[in-house]
């Protein structure tokens, strides 16, 4: 039984967003008009030519860059409050997991940085790690596991300040194909187990139509949206669903999509 169905609560709303980064080159004109708004409970992917602005309109939503135009909001928020309260965890393309602590350490880092109680802490490792099938790997070091697996312990990290969202850049970007497989289909469990908000970056059309219930295809820099395509897939969606007609016309759309996007820069 995957997928839990969207409520309908906003809990990103980007309106008219605009963003020039100022570089000794000149302006680069990264985000132009983004206007989109996400419920909680979807999985939304951003798609798109590579510099088409994707991980830049995620590090907008994490406060990590700021808008020279527009407004955003995140649960209601500035993105600047919103990460004060610790409102999403986010995920990077590499698992970035320091390689002189531990898997449960690294785990537990930013709980030691909110304060928490050892107990606290214990658990929370331990709840997550289960989470995403790690239980067993607490005493290792991060050199010790597969990508996949250090990836893993990144998600159980990004987890365990216990956000209502994800944010992730390509968090498998950068693994083969049969280990991204198994991690797409334990990241649909976990998404349906938790009820979080995901909102995901990757260049992979299967990887977008597998996972989302709604794709933002972007078009080249500076970057807006193209298109937003629904994809209704139900809620079951084992990994054969890519053999699926309904799945490859999702696909295809997208493709489209992103050709369009190309065609008129
Ligand atoms: N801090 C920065 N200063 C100047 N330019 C930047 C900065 N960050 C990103 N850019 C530029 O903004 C544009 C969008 O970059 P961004 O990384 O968001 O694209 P992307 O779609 O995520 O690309 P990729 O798929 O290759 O990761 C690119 O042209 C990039 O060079």
């Amino acid at each position: 039984m995957l997928s839990p169905s969207p409520q309908s609560e906003t809990v990103i709303a980007a309106d008219n967003l605009d963003l020039v980064f100022q570089t000794n080159d000149g302006p680069v004109h990264a985000l132009s008009d983004i206007t989109l708004d996400i419920q909680k409970g979807e999985f939304v992917s951003l798609i798109g030519p590579s510099g088409c602005g994707k991980t830049t309109l995620l590090r907008v939503i994490a406060d990590l860059e700021h808008p020279t135009g527009g407004s955003i909001t995140v649960n209601g928020l500035t993105p600047h409050e919103a990460r004060l309260k610790r409102a999403y965890g986010y995920v990077f393309q590499a698992a970035a997991l320091f390689p002189w602590r531990t898997i449960s350490d690294n785990v537990a880092l930013p709980l030691e940085v909110m304060g928490l109680s050892k107990a606290e802490r214990n658990k929370r490792v331990a709840e997550n790690l289960e989470l995403v099938d790690l239980a067993g790997f607490e005493k290792k070091f991060p050199w010790q596991l597969s990508g996949g697996m250090q990836q893993r312990a990144s998600i159980a990290r990004a987890l365990a300040v216990q956000p209502d969202m994800l944010l992730m850049d390509e968090p498998f970007g950068a693994l083969d194909e049969i280990v991204r497989d198994h991690l797409n289909v334990q990241l649909l469990k976990l998404w349906a187990r938790t009820n979080k908000t995901i909102v995901f970056v990757t260049h992979s059309i299967p990887e977008a139509v597998y996972l989302s219930t709604r794709i933002v295809v972007m078009s080249p820099r500076p970057g807006r949206i193209h298109e937003i395509i629904d994809c209704d897939l139900g809620q079951d969606r084992p990994l054969d669903i890519r053999e699926d007609p309904r799945f490859l016309e999702i696909a295809h759309r997208v493709r489209e999509g992103l050709a369009a996007g190309h065609a008129y820069d």
